[in-house]
């Protein structure tokens, strides 16, 4: 039986990190934080490019642009969707979500759901660096361990 387990080890590789501007007070904590710790898992700022779009919606077409450079061996997406007083919140977060999860499976390529979808704007903010973590940092590590799980798959 053969167990392939991916480790949180630096990857020579690029990391592209799409970024909504909506809600930047809790994106930009998202984006330090994935910033943050794929650096602190010896990335040099020169492996990650970052796009920024204007709200979560666009997300998933930055993301399949970047995928079809073939220049990146993992990509992240930030955001942080807030619920309002309308629907619009559900099918923001529905498409993004889906988009998101497409872009990774058409691409073949390690690609990470690091968007808050929130009722209020104190849980999206303790999710960007305070009491519930960092969500940024979460998938900066997930996508190292990812690009290693499918660099052991493929050696196999
Ligand atoms: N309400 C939020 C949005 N809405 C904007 C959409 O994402 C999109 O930019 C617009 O509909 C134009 O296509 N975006 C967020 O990222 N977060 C929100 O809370
Ligand atoms: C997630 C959204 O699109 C939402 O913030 C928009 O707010 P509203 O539903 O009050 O228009």
């Amino acid at each position: 039986m053969t167990t392939f387990s991916g480790n949180y080890q630096a990857t020579d590789g690029k990391i592209g990190i799409v970024v909504a501007r909506f809600n930047n007070f809790v994106t930009e904590r998202l984006l330090a934080g994935a910033q943050d710790s794929l650096e602190r898992h010896g990335l040099t700022s020169n492996q990650i490019d970052i796009a920024w779009v204007p709200g979560a919606f666009e997300i998933p077409l930055a993301l399949q642009n970047l995928a079809q450079t073939k220049q990146y061996a993992g990509l992240i997406a930030l955001g942080a969707v807030i619920r309002g007083e309308t629907s619009h919140y559900d099918y923001v977060c529905n498409e993004v979500a889906k988009g998101v999860a497409q872009v990774g499976l058409q691409q073949n390529l390690p690609t990470m759901f690091g968007v808050l979808t929130t009722d209020t704007v104190e849980q999206a903010v303790n999710r960007a660096g305070v009491k519930g973590g960092n969500k940024g940092a979460d998938c900066a590590e997930s996508v190292l361990e990812m690009i290693d799980l499918q660099h052991q798959i493929n050696l196999n």
